[in-house]
């Protein structure tokens, strides 16, 4: 536990901030973006890291995108230049889990996808079969009896969750039905119970999957996203010269990002009131989680606030 949280809020905090890290790990969503909108000066401040030598990478709980497709929205947004393997999904991670802690042999047995082209794409790639997911089908009314999707299909051995932007009861209907069957297992990408807009607060994977769990029955499935380790492993795979202790953990949400940082023993966290979080949170301690070390309104407070 952080035993006092630091304001980010003067050149000289900031430069000893920025003087007490290597690397960089930022979350994306309400950090760098909200929806389609590009937090202020983003750019700038990963343009200045990148002057500082500072390494930059991408931890993001969102599996809607590949972290190939991920790179097109980094360049769409006009942050250029950042490659596949600087970004590490809840998509990715969950399909590192498939491959190496579940028992199931990707040459026969197929998965069942609620969620976007991100966790089917990452899935693909590891060597998996997946059905449903974004499966135009799925977008028909729901209708029982017209519906190609049932009766279950016996190869399917596990239901992988994520966030879906076009959730309908098609889609919940029949992964409902995969989940009743008892010996296929259940994954979910990530439990962030809300998704940050502009200027509205939506709701998140977590909430769907709580669905499909509630009304299933199902006990809670295994998270792969944020606070789990299993994408900080992937890190620290990927980029064994890392130091934990050089290294800092940026995001918008105490229960995934901060607890991420804190659990994975990296250096430092900075929460920025950018996404989900409020100031109250750094206050009002009722909610349990750990506090960061830092704080910040906005990631581009480094930036505005740098000087040489
Ligand atoms: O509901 C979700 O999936 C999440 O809110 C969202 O995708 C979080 O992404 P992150 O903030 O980890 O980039
Ligand atoms: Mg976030």
């Amino acid at each position: 536990m952080a035993s006092s949280v630091t304001k980010l809020d003067n050149t000289k905090i900031v430069a000893e901030f920025l003087n007490s890290f290597d690397t960089f790990l930022f979350d994306c969503d309400g950090v760098l973006w909200s929806g389609t909108h590009l937090l202020p000066n983003v750019i700038e401040t990963l343009d200045l890291l990148k002057k500082l030598n500072k390494k930059v990478l991408f931890v993001t709980n969102n599996s809607t995108k590949s972290r190939e497709e991920y790179t097109k929205k980094f360049s769409n947004f006009g942050i250029e230049g950042i490659t596949k393997e600087e970004i590490f999904s809840s998509s990715f991670a969950t399909a590192i889990y498939m491959k190496n802690f579940t028992n199931l042999d990707s040459s026969k047995d197929k998965i069942w996808v609620f969620g976007e082209s991100g966790i089917e794409k990452e899935l693909q790639e590891v060597g998996f079969t997946t059905i449903g997911g974004t499966d135009p089908r799925l977008n028909e009314p729901w209708d029982q009896q017209a519906t190609p999707f049932l009766p279950v299909d016996p190869e399917v051995k596990c239901v992988v969750a994520g966030l879906d932007q076009s959730i309908n009861f098609h889609k919940l209907c029949v992964t409902f039905n995969y989940l009743k069957v008892p010996e296929v297992q259940y994954v979910a990408t990530n439990i962030d119970t809300t998704f940050p807009g502009k200027p509205y607060l939506q709701p998140g994977c977590g909430s769907m999957i709580n669905l499909l769990t509630t009304s299933s029955g199902r006990e809670e499935p295994p998270n792969c996203g944020k606070p789990s380790q299993l994408m900080l492993d992937a890190v620290f795979k990927a980029y064994p010269d890392l130091k934990r202790e050089r290294c800092c953990m940026v995001g918008d949400r105490l229960n995934t990002d901060i607890k991420f940082g804190i659990d994975g023993g990296l250096g430092g966290q900075l929460l920025v009131l950018s996404g989900v979080e409020k100031a109250e949170c750094l206050t009002d301690l009722s909610h349990g989680f750990e506090l960061p070390n830092f704080f910040a309104e906005k990631l581009g407070d480094v930036y505005e606030l740098y000087s040489e």
